[in-house]
């Protein structure tokens, strides 16, 4: 198995790189880039870590040595929000960040099942999507926008709000990846039961959560240890897919005949990454209001990475 961290040597590259060194299985290859020149002393840093996963660091100018035979990428290159932004802040400078790296893709690995983390997920996945159209090597089934930080996070917030063990709460998040697009489906969560009043709290609470930490970083970045924590996670799920085990996780991916083009939804992975999209099952009244009110703005975030790439 071989896995590409592109924006290696950032914040959330470095904990994700960290968590795959010794989470990958064994035999394993780690191929670290990044335009910052500290990329080859991350690998150096990794590699005296006894595990079987051989690591490597690519700087600017070895996008293509550090794509070719990889099986899966993981994007988490570009700029992070400050106080006062919202994600769909970053799209201008990110944008051009992620067509690149797509075209590396393309040229390098273009079976990869691809993992992007950049912000705005909402159109930096269409973005993806649209050059690998244009070069004639899309497969909507390899490619995912990574939303399981918003998992994670209704699990960490329910366990401690309801006084449960975190292992056991699992939460569908359906929608985009930003503000009132992330859409938990408190309904849904086993073993526990919410109020209408904590339904209202918590759903904003999760929607929020990256401004959250923005806040508390005052300046300083946005989420990069837990988003390390979630993209190790769902490519955990991506490499047991590959290995032909049964799995199942949420991820922001295109849907036809969905409610907009690209939507997060259960997903079944397998040896060609999206086995099947699974439906998300029955909305309370609350989450179907939710999901009317924020499609108009998910469509737009989505149409603008289109556009991006066509216009
Ligand atoms: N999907 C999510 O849930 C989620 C969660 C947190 C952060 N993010 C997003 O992830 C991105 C990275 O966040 P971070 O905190 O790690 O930022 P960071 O600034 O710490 O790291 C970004 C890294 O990207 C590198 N980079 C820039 N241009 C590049 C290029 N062309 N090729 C390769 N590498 C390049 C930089 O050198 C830097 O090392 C941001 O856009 C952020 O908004 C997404
Ligand atoms: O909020 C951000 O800008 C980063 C990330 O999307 C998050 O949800 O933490």
């Amino acid at each position: 198995m071989k896995v590409a961290v592109l924006g290696a040597a950032g914040g959330i590259g470095q904990a994700l790189s960290l968590l795959l060194k010794t989470g990958l299985p064994a035999g394993s290859e780690l191929s670290l880039y990044d335009v910052a020149p500290v990329v080859p002393g991350v690998a150096v840093d990794l590699s005296h870590i006894p595990t079987d996963v051989k690591v490597a660091g690519f700087g600017a100018d070895a996008l293509d040595q550090a794509l070719t035979g990889c099986d899966i990428v993981l994007i988490p290159a570009g700029m992070p929000r400050k106080p006062g932004m919202d994600r769909a802040d970053l799209f201008n400078v990110n944008a051009g960040i992620i067509k690149t790296l797509a075209e590396g893709i393309v040229a390098n690995c273009p079976k990869a099942l691809v993992g992007i983390i950049t912000n705005p997920v909402n159109g930096t996945v269409p973005i993806v999507a649209e050059v690998f159209k244009k070069a004639g090597t899309y497969d909507a089934k390899r490619v995912f926008g990574i939303t399981t930080l918003d998992v994670i996070r209704s699990e960490a917030f329910i366990a401690e709000l309801k006084g449960v063990d975190v292992a056991t709460v699992k939460v569908p998040v359906i929608g985009g990846h930003s503000g009132t697009t992330i859409l938990p489906l408190l309904s849904q969560v086993e073993g526990v039961t919410f109020t209408d009043e904590e339904v209202a709290a918590l759903t904003p609470r999760i929607q929020n959560a990256g401004t959250e930490v923005v806040n508390a970083k005052a300046g300083g970045g946005s989420a990069t240890l837990s988003m390390g924590a979630a993209a190790a996670r769902f490519c955990m799920s991506l490499v047991k897919g590959l290995q032909g085990e049964d799995v199942v996780d949420y991820a922001y991916v295109a849907v036809e005949g969905g409610d907009a083009e690209y939507f997060a939804h259960p997903v079944r992975l397998g040896k060609n990454g999206v086995e099947e999209i699974l439906s998300y099952g029955e909305l309370s009244a609350f989450e179907q209001q939710a999901k009317n009110d924020m499609l108009e703005t998910l469509k737009k975030d989505i149409q603008e990475g289109v556009d991006f790439i066509n216009a």
